[in-house]
């Protein structure tokens, strides 16, 4: 059965995307079947696969309101052996209102994900910036939550609203959900503070870190205007190598 994942931090810019996009790839490289579903309406994790958002007919918002099935919702991503991704775009901005009044909204994205999770090693869910209802969906869908953490002054900021977001959500729609643990992200070895941050996270959080910290590394910034993931884009990198490290890592965990 699939290993469910949803990348999530309400905080802006934190790297969810570049992680989802490029932790998804290189799971992918190193054999295991993988699907990617963008949950965020900005479509930056289907546009960074180098699909052409504004022209696909399915997306994740047809999905979930039933105008499609999840298989005729996927899209395969070029060059990219065991890899599948469930597209999205601004349409999805209206999902919340459209999901109005419907029976059961917290589970639409579940129950679709149900029939499919066999399918695959890993289902990473990439969540918009905000606790709304598409983060709701991922977290009920999910059998854990993966946070990427910036290494910058305020990154604490909103972190215990999203653990008490978690905790509300493990204790009425999906008892199985954990935190998958935290990974921090652009990393600068230069500056005291990105050390400091670290410190202070691990201090503070009672949660798995992931011993992979990933670099600020200018491929990795560069690497969705090309529409490949980092591993494809320049395999070398120290953006790529850590984002490599980091599935080896997530593969070995035995306990979430
Ligand atoms: N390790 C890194 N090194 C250099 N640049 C990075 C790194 N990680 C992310 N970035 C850049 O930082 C910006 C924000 O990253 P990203 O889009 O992944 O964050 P996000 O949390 O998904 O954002 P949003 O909250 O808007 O969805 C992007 O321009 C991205 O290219």
């Amino acid at each position: 059965m699939g290993r469910i994942i949803s990348i999530a931090n309400q905080k802006g810019g934190v790297g969810k995307t570049t992680t989802s996009i490029n932790l998804s790839a290189c799971l992918a490289e190193l054999g295991k079947k993988v699907l990617v579903i963008d949950l965020d309406p900005q479509g930056n994790t289907t546009s960074g696969f180098g699909i052409d958002k504004e022209e696909i007919e399915n997306t994740v918002y047809e999905l979930m309101l039933g105008e499609c099935s999840i298989r005729e919702s996927m899209t395969k991503v070029e060059n990219i052996e065991h890899l599948s991704l469930i597209p999205s775009n601004v349409n999805l901005a209206g999902a919340e209102i459209e999901l109005l009044g419907i029976n059961e909204k917290e589970y639409i994205l579940k129950n679709a994900v149900d029939y499919i999770r066999d399918d695959y090693d890993f289902i990473i869910i990439d969540c918009p910036p905000s606790l709304n209802m598409l983060t709701v969906n991922a977290m009920t869908t999910a059998d854990s939550i993966l946070v990427p953490i910036q290494c910058e002054y305020y990154a604490l900021e909103g972190i215990s609203q999203l653990i008490h977001t978690i905790d509300l959500v493990q204790e009425r729609l999906n008892s199985n959900l954990r935190i998958d643990g935290v990974v921090f992200t652009m990393y600068d070895a230069r500056t005291n503070l990105s050390s400091d941050v670290v410190d202070t996270v691990k201090e503070n959080l009672n949660a798995t870190v992931y011993q992979t910290i990933i670099p600020r590394n200018v491929r990795l910034a560069e690497a969705p205007s090309h529409g490949l993931p980092i591993n494809l884009y320049d395999s070398k990198s120290s953006g790529a190598e850590s984002y490599r490290n980091l599935a080896k890592e997530i593969i070995e965990r035995k306990d979430v």
